[in-house]
């Protein structure tokens, strides 16, 4: 992982920044206080310190929210798909303009290093870019049935108001990843930010309202209380979609709710990928892979690698080179210069993983690198690398979400298979091998939505990104994400030469 040098920010361009941010709700428009009048805090995890206090929106606003969309979304369907799609190129070139305000808030409020930060606001915007484009590509077809008798339309229409539901660990690209193919697809929305960082997605649909999105289209209600705010959306008819980011276990409630309504659900889950290194890689180019995979977002990612498993001819010499790099990450808050690894999101997080380390050392695994958390304040973790991890240890099976690197090792490509398959989850797969064949036999065998191969990182605005198995349903960017938020209507037509 590269991270650029960077200037240190002045406490006085925090401040400024912001003050910049709405803390208000986005509703029907305007931005309005909680009707219970009520904020909550939103905390610099680096220091413990509050940044904001923002509106704690409730059930009341929530319902304001979806009238707003619901009151919207004959309207907003009705504009055409390139006036969309313009819409969504202002707001790239917006937050472009804007880059360095959107990470600096990123870092501020989930922690991150500004370069990871920086190259999290060229990932999200992407999105808007990628659906702008896509957004006068909804095509649908004219046909003669099989018979000739008859004529078959087929055409693709806006499934309708949607509940969009993100994550704290990428707080832009989240929210981008959703909101972009709605806007192509003619969809209105209520947008539910993550409690722990909602400043990105507030400074976000500021910018949207710049660009040109009218008012309705977009509401955003931060809250402290998700559950009780968006649990009678949920069970609204006037609700056709919910797209959720977040973890599996959330994500099984919530398809739970929606089942009472058959309502259309997007479902990007939580993780825990392999990444498997082959006695043939190249192996500067595995520890080079294996630092993008593992500290990208410092682990808080459901795509980081979280299992390394190598073949045992190459473990102690890829084990070595490993915690080489990783030795090298400097552990600071990401708004320093020298900055590699920012805090883990806040103490519960930073607690998990240390409670996963060692229950892994207490089970004979070693830590050759790091181990523990660090002293002082924020929320840091020792980047750790642990080896003699044994198969059934529970940091092989549970989400580790931060900069630990458990390595297990294997003997024929076989294992590989079996010990990389063997979890709930099927989001992504790494695979370092310079046998082509190998690689592809992996693509096919491994039970994964995507697969990296000889890449540490493959996430793409052009690709579609999304798991199996209880990593989730449905896909996001691509030629696939905008389809989340259309439908397909058939139209029958009589025989145009009959009678
Ligand atoms: N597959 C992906 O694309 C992807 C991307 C990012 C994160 N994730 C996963 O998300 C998890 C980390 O994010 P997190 O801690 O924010 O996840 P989380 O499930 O705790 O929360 C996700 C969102 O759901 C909200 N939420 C929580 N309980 C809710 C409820 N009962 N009703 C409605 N909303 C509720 C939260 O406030 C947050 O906005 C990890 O498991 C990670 O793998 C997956
Ligand atoms: O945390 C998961 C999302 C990361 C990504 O989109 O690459």
């Amino acid at each position: 992982m590269t991270v650029t040098a960077l200037p240190a920010v002045t406490a006085e361009r925090e401040s400024e920044l912001l003050a910049s941010v709405p803390t208000g709700l986005l509703i029907n428009g305007e931005w309005r206080p909680a009707a219970s009048g009520k904020t909550f805090d939103v905390e610099d995890p680096a220091t413990g310190k509050v940044l904001l206090s923002i509106a704690d929106a409730g059930p009341e606003d929530g319902a304001a929210a979806l009238d707003a969309a619901a009151a919207a979304q004959e309207s907003w369907a009705k504009v055409p798909p390139r006036e969309r799609g313009e819409i969504l190129r202002r707001a790239f070139e917006l937050v472009t303009e804007r880059a360095e305000d959107f990470a600096l808030l990123m870092t501020l409020e989930m922690g991150k290093p500004l370069a990871e930060a920086r190259g999290e606001v060229t990932y999200g915007a992407e999105f808007l870019r990628w659906f702008s484009e896509e957004a006068v590509r909804a095509f649908g077809r004219y046909s003669v049935s099989p018979d000739g008798k008859s004529r078959l339309l087929v055409t693709k229409k806006p499934v309708g108001p949607c509940l969009l539901i993100t994550p704290w660990n990428f707080p832009l690209a989240m929210a981008t990843r959703k909101i972009a193919p709605a806007v192509a697809a003619g969809c209105t929305m209520v947008l539910k930010s993550a409690n722990l960082t909602p400043l990105t997605s507030q400074l976000f649909a500021a910018v949207m309202m710049e660009a040109g999105l009218p008012a309705g289209v977009l509401n955003v209600i931060p809250t402290s209380t998700a559950g009780a705010t968006t649990g009678p959306l949920i069970k609204d008819a006037r609700l056709r979609k919910l797209s959720f980011t977040g973890s599996t276990e959330v994500g099984r409630r919530l398809l739970s709710d929606a089942s009472e309504t058959v309502l259309r659900t997007s479902m990007e889950l939580g993780g825990n990928a392999p990444f498997v290194v082959f006695e043939d890689a190249d192996l500067d180019a595995a520890v080079a892979g294996a630092m993008l995979a593992k500290l990208r977002n410092m682990g808080e990612a459901c795509t980081a690698a979280n299992r390394f498993i190598v073949h045992e001819s190459v473990a102690a010499e890829f084990a070595e080179k490993f915690a080489a790099k990783m030795a090298e990450m400097t552990t600071a808050r990401g708004t320093e210069a020298q900055s590699k690894v920012g805090p883990l999101i806040d103490a519960k997080s930073r607690d998990k993983v240390h409670e996963l380390v060692s229950d892994a050392v207490a089970s004979g695994a070693r830590a050759v690198l790091g181990g523990a958390p660090v002293d002082g304040p924020g929320y840091f973790y020792q980047p750790t690398i642990l080896t003699g991890v044994s198969e059934g240890t529970r940091i092989l099976s549970e989400e580790i979400f931060g900069p630990v690197a458990p390595i297990t090792t294997f003997g024929t490509e076989e294992d590989a298979i079996r010990l990389a398959n063997n979890t709930e989850y099927g989001l992504v797969a790494y695979v370092f091998t310079k046998d082509l064949n190998r690689g592809l036999r992996m693509g096919e065998r491994l039970e994964t939505g995507m697969l990296g191969l000889n890449a540490g990182v493959i996430s793409n605005a052009a690709a579609p990104f999304g798991g199996i198995k209880q990593s989730g349903l449905g896909r996001e960017g691509g030629l696939e994400g905008i389809e989340e938020y259309l439908y397909t209507q058939y139209i029958g037509i009589a025989d145009p030469y009959a009678g």
